[in-house]
């Protein structure tokens, strides 16, 4: 709804209410609707001041209607009544003014923001275009390529920036709203054609067809398969080149075609099962609004390879005072320069000065007295973690979180080296760890709730979206890799190429294909676990055959390539070649064709056409197939945690929201039916075989993704 009052005499103030973003939900919009009427009629009014209760201008349409149908006055017809009134309406602009909420400010004639405030128009982000009346007014305001950027990308800018851009007229550190209301008063009787953005003529490139077919080729190769943003460019084009009205038609028809894709139900998915993962809970009860996290004051990380650089980043950057530990001086010395350079770095993108003195660099496990929280991120060796567990146990204060940054090894195993078990936690990062947005918050069996909700609240401190897994061989998300790589390197035995494996996933919306990745990621990484896990080297059995391990189809052709040196880009030959060590652009590599070839024949196998389908096929359903399994085991608490891994960690498409919201999309059934057939193919492949879950979901009807849980919760309850 929207509160009605009277200030200063002659300014009406109309207050959206509606938390917590005070989003345009139908009874907004019809209070918002009445209170301009109201306004406008009133004689003794002559100006309007719009505002947001509790600090938030507006966080946009409320998106939860979406999926309903749409009841109350529409969101055009009543910002158009706004631009078109007769008396000033000035936008108070505090917190967040978002999508139709930032529309809705470009529908008043003025618009002042509160130094803190930030805006944009996200709902790229949502599957959707700002379409009420944002991709025609936008353009007119700060001119087409500054708009462009805005639209396509929907990042968020601050109330500078936006001053700077033109979005705003003032930027205030004082009291938004009496600084609106006196603006009000000294604009009120001044004419208001000028401030009507619907009349102006939007600036515009001189060569503008060249431009904006420049911005439609790079809009979508960065889209990867998503419509929404392509769409955006065809709106801001129709601004460009329209009038007005025939602009908003455009918008309006463009906008028709996506409120009911599959593409923006999946992005909206997104959007609430990062809010879903943050309500976290653990098998033993304890949840995110019973377990209270406890202030990290001071941190530290041991191990300053890449991993550890960049955790030290991340925390530098949230203004947590940080011990940086290496073993020995001459590491340590590199470390330093190479944490600084990149804080150094990232404080100029953002005009800001690095805050070098938050970091001390240390060789002396001494320092960690006084620190609350310690993340290891040593090699990643069981032995070693573990006596640098113990040596922690020993040196930090007896209730200090010790966290781990292993990316599969046992977090139980490492909390048994300690005097205080429940204080260990996994915190997984991903590379980069200071640009990476995923954070698995990995329990182990002896984990406390406190140990939880501190890691969680931490990485929410370091901007991460934080998602709490249960303990098992790679967690959630190198868990579910594990199958989809296996699948892939059995494709080539099959008769692929790595060249038509990294198509087939890249064109179904990934950044990279998995021998890219993996050529990026380095070959010696897998070699390294599998070597671990027994499946080779001299954990193998003698006299194992080289294409089974462990009694399942094994392929060894990673090994192969990691004997000949063969680690990736680092050594200028992978799965693919590259010009010289460290080289970025990857090239079919005839030597390997050849070496698959010969590897077919030595091992007696047939060659035979792969199709994009079956790769799809093979490689996402047997990674989706582990997803049920984890969610069987109760690793992961619901299939939004698992796909928010997935879009946050692993560049999974968004527009396809995630590996279990797409199993739903394509059909359980399906996805069943696939599994069976392709289990019945190759019996010698386990995780080929469809899980339980799956089968009781597809028995149970398919029910919609947000009833899942319901159905595990039964399963858990049977055993
Ligand atoms: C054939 C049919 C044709 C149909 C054609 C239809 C035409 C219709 C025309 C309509 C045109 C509409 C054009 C406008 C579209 C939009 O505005 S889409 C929305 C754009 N806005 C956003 O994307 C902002 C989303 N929100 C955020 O980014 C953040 O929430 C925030 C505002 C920055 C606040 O962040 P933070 O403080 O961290 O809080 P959160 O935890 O994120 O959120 C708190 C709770 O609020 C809920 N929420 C947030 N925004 C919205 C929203 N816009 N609508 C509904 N709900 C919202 C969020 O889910 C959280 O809820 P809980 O999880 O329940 O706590």
């Amino acid at each position: 709804m929207a509160r009605y009052t009277r200030i200063a005499g002659s300014i009406a103030l109309i207050t959206l209410k509606n938390p917590p973003v005070n989003a345009l939900s139908a009874a907004v919009r019809q209070g918002i609707t009445d209170s301009v009427g109201r306004a406008l009629s009133d004689p003794e009014v002559e100006a309007v001041v719009l505002c947001g209760e509790d600090g938030k201008f507006c966080g946009g349409a409320d998106i939860k209607e979406f999926a309903r149908p749409m009841t109350g006055p529409g969101l055009v017809p009543m910002i158009d009544a706004i631009e078109a009134g007769e008396k000033p309406v000035v936008a108070a602009i505090e917190g967040v003014a978002l999508g139709g909420g930032l529309e809705l400010a470009l529908a008043c004639h003025y618009r002042i923001a509160h130094y803190k405030a930030r805006l944009g128009l996200p709902e790229v982000t949502l599957g959707l275009i700002p379409a009420a009346g944002g991709t025609q007014r936008l353009p007119r305001l700060i001119g087409v390529p500054a708009a462009l950027d805005l639209i396509t990308t929907g990042r968020h800018v601050s109330a500078h920036e936006a001053l700077k851009l033109g979005i705003v007229d003032r930027v205030t550190d004082r009291n938004t709203l009496e600084l609106a209301v006196e603006f009000a008063k000294s604009v009120s009787g001044q004419p208001l054609a000028p401030r009507r953005l619907s009349t102006r003529q939007p600036s515009c490139p001189t060569d503008l067809d060249s431009f904006l077919e420049g911005a439609m080729l790079r809009v979508r190769q960065r889209a990867r398969g998503a419509i929404a943003p392509v769409a955006c460019v065809q709106a801001v084009r129709a601004a460009a080149t329209l009038p007005f009205s025939q602009g908003m038609e455009q918008e309006k028809e463009l906008m028709a075609s996506l409120f009911t894709s599959a593409q923006a139900r999946a992005m909206q998915y997104c959007f609430f099962s990062q809010r879903t993962v943050g309500r976290w809970s653990m098998p033993s009860g304890a949840r995110w609004d019973n377990s209270k996290a406890q202030p990290i004051h001071k941190a530290a990380v041991i191990g300053l390879g890449t991993m550890g650089r960049g955790i030290a980043v991340s925390l530098v950057q949230a203004g947590i005072p940080v011990v940086a530990v290496e073993m020995e001086t001459k590491q340590l010395e590199v470390a330093k320069h190479a944490v600084t350079s990149i804080l150094e770095r990232e404080a100029q993108k953002r005009g800001k000065e690095p805050k070098l003195g938050l970091i001390h660099f240390s060789i002396d496990l001494q320092d960690l007295r006084e620190v609350d929280l310690v993340i290891e991120a040593v090699f990643e060796d069981m032995a070693l973690k573990k006596q640098v567990f113990r040596e922690l146990s020993s040196v930090c204060r007896p209730n200090a979180f010790l966290c781990t940054n292993t990316s599969s090894l046992d977090v139980n195993q490492l909390a048994a080296a300690t005097r205080m078990p429940e204080l260990v936690v996994g915190m997984h990062f991903f590379a980069p760890a200071h640009v990476m947005k995923l954070l698995e918050v990995v329990y182990g069996p002896r984990s406390s709730p406190v140990a939880v909700a501190t890691a969680m609240q931490l990485g929410k401190r370091l901007g991460k979206v934080s998602v709490a897994v249960g303990n098992c061989h790679g967690f959630v998300g190198n868990r579910m890799l594990m199958p989809y790589m296996e699948q892939s390197v059995f494709l080539l035995e099959e008769g692929a190429t790595p060249e038509q494996v990294d198509q087939a996933l890249e064109e179904f919306g990934f950044p990279m294909g998995v021998f890219r990745v993996s050529d990026l990621s380095g070959l010696d990484v897998g070699w390294k676990v599998r070597k671990g896990l027994g499946l080779t080297g001299p954990g193998v059995a003698p006299g194992e055959s080289a294409r089974i391990r462990q009694g399942r189809r094994y392929c060894p052709l990673p090994d192969l390539l990691c004997k000949q040196g063969r680690l990736g880009q680092k050594t200028g030959k992978g799965w693919y070649l590259y010009d010289k060590p460290g080289g970025r652009v990857a090239k079919s590599d005839p030597w390997l064709h050849n070496f698959l070839e010969e590897y077919r024949s030595q091992h007696g196998l047939q060659a035979h056409p792969v199709s994009q389908q079956e790769v799809l096929e093979r490689c996402l359903y047997s990674l989706i197939n582990e997803g049920f399994r984890i969610l069987e085991d109760g690793i992961a608490a619901g299939p939004e945690d698992i796909d928010t891994i997935y879009v946050f960690g692993y560049g999974w498409p968004p527009h396809r929201g995630g590996p279990m919201f797409h199993a739903g999309a394509v059909g359980l059934p399906t996805v069943l039916e696939k599994l069976e057939h392709y289990s019945q193919a190759h019996p010698d492949i386990p995780q080929l075989q469809p899980s339980s879950l799956l089968r009781r979901l597809v028995t149970a009807g398919s029910p919609p993704i947000h009833k899942w849980r319901e159905v595990v919760k039964t399963v858990h309850s049977q055993l």
